[in-house]
């Protein structure tokens, strides 16, 4: 089934014609910035007074304005996607295929562009941009495939009727996604409600829409009709709560934090006057992944692996390692590898745009509420690398290390979202198990040992959505690691799996009597 698949090719940017391609696109940002964008409602272009202000993290200077939408206009987009969803739901899986790959052209073509913003508006180097960019296609790409597969229905035993098991599309949804991969989730949620033959209303996250508008503006060229990928940015706490209780809203899909997808979650079980469906919510959220190294493990690669999960795009990937949980007769010597390591992405840090190993945090918020986890983190452990923060320029936190800390400290229980990595000591494999399992969450998940028998037990009793052995947390490539988490990490919905279209989809069982 999957035959014909392959995983998107990253740029090399150490290509000539690539690198200036890249700055091409810088320059095409650079003219573009201070713009302002509108709502796209049923395929109308609607500017409304109110604006989102989107600031680059590196330079803190403004992106772009984006139109900021309203109740009144939300319940406008919510019904112009159930307007549409009335002839979409009906047109061929082949021709919304069609669709697709088109937009997977499209995106192509306009890679470079859509890299650079996401550069300036999220502080990605290019090769994280990049990397996000394949992963959207990657989604698109098994969609499509997946999709073939289900238009075919379910099989079915046998009988003297002529039975059928259907799969059709259930109405509205809603995208949701996080700031931190503004491309690819937005991307994938989108594609997955409309190949499926829903319409989609995406609420991208307030400190990424540019990056949200451009891929809206590409399903349009893409040949999407009207009203069936609509776009409104706008504030959670004001139009959150309207849109996934509006009655027409069918289902809800969400990635992002443990708060606001849990109260997604409630909300979206109570019933509204006139809804006529139990809402289904796809909520992915937050993590506090920890990675285990063994007296057996080779500690330089223990080292490279927890340092890159750890701080790459500085510890804001829902799967960053914030906890190394180490063996205690290995613990000093990891400790000084890490810190090694660790030190030279240190002296990487800058812009996005001058494409460092290590760059800002997302925005003032972020940049504060990380700053007071490191001076928690100076009372409940050791400080051994890094530790300071300026937010003169940009929003730059040094990657920082923390030895000395134990299983229950804060540092080492809530999820920090940005690059503070707690290193805690354990005297055994069975009590380096029991901390890494002893949190709500359970996203990734990743062990360095040479032993097979360890190997074996964190297989069964480490309890993550993703986990790796001998290798970093982050980076699940499409189709061969699908990402989902558990517990308090979300419903492990496991995207770009055909599982993952089944949550947009009803089952329908057709049965014909042939004697009649
Ligand atoms: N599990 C995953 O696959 C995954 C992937 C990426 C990020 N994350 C998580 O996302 C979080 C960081 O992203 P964030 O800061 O954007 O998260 P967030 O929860 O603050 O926001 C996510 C989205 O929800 C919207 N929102 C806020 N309040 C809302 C409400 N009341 N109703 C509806 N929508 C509302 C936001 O505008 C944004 O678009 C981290 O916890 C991270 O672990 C998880
Ligand atoms: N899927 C990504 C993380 C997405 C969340 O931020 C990874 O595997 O690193």
């Amino acid at each position: 089934m999957l035959k014909g698949f392959k995983n998107a090719s990253e740029l090399d940017f150490t290509i000539p014609s690539n690198r200036e391609a890249m700055l091409q696109a810088f320059a095409q940002v650079d003219a573009e910035k201070g713009q302002e964008y509108p709502l796209i409602i049923g395929g109308k272009r609607i500017m409304t007074e109110e604006k989102i202000t989107s600031i680059a993290p590196s330079t803190k200077e403004v992106a772009g304005k984006v139109s900021s939408c309203s109740q009144e206009l939300v319940d406008e987009a919510i019904r112009a996607a159930h307007e549409a969803f009335k002839t979409w739901s009906k047109t061929s899986v082949e021709e919304r295929i069609c669709c697709v790959r088109r937009l997977v052209d499209l995106m192509d073509k306009n890679r470079f562009v859509l890299d650079a913003w996401n550069v300036e508006e999220n502080g990605k180097n290019w090769g994280e941009a990049d990397g996000e960019l394949c992963e959207a296609l990657d989604f698109f790409n098994s969609y499509i495939l997946h999709m073939r597969e289900l238009d075919k229905g379910l099989e079915l035993v046998y009988s003297e009727e002529a039975t059928k098991c259907i799969y059709t599309p259930i109405g509205v949804g809603v995208a949701v996604p996080p700031w931190n991969f503004p491309l690819s989730l937005l991307a994938g949620m989108a594609v997955a409600a409309v190949i499926t033959g829903n319409t989609i209303v995406c609420k991208p996250s307030s400190d990424t829409p540019i990056v949200a508008y451009k891929f809206v503006e590409l399903c349009e060229k893409a040949g999407f009709p009207a009203g069936v990928v609509n776009f409104i940015p706008g504030s959670g706490s004001v139009i959150g709560d309207f849109i996934v209780k509006h009655p027409l809203t069918r289902f809800v899909n969400f990635t992002g934090s443990k708060e606001v997808g849990l109260r997604i979650n409630k909300m979206a079980a109570e019933v509204s006057e006139g809804q006529k469906w139990i809402k289904r919510v796809v909520a992915e959220m937050g993590g506090k992944n920890a990675i285990i190294v063994d007296s057996t493990a080779d500690l330089k690669r223990a080292a490279a692996g927890i340092a890159n999960s750890a701080f790459s795009f500085q510890g804001q990937k829902c799967s960053a390692c914030s906890r190394a949980i180490v063996l205690s007769d290995v613990y000093d010597r990891l400790v000084d590898e890490v810190v090694t390591y660790t030190d030279e992405l240190k002296k990487q840090q800058g812009s996005g745009r001058d494409n460092l190993a290590v760059g800002p945090v997302i925005n003032k918020a972020a940049f504060d509420n990380i700053a007071g986890y490191i001076e928690i983190a100076r009372k409940e452990g050791n400080i051994v690398l890094g530790g300071n923060y300026d937010d003169t320029e940009g929003f730059y936190i040094e990657p920082t290390v923390v030895r000395d800390i134990t299983r229950d400290a804060r540092i080492a229980n809530e999820e920090i979202f940005g690059p503070v990595l707690a290193i805690i000591k354990a005297e055994s494999f069975e009590e380096a198990l029991d901390i890494a399992n002893d949190t709500e969450y359970g996203l990734t998940g990743s062990v360095y040992t040479e032993d097979r028998g360890n190997i074996q037990k964190a297989k069964t009793e480490f309890h993550v959505g993703n986990l790796y052995f001998n290798r970093k947390s982050t980076g699940a490539v499409v189709l061969q690691h699908p990402f989902g988490g558990f517990n308090m990490s979300g419903t492990d919905a496991k995207t770009g799996t055909r599982d993952y279209l089944t949550n947009f989809l009803n089952l329908k069982s057709v049965c014909e009597d042939l004697t009649y």
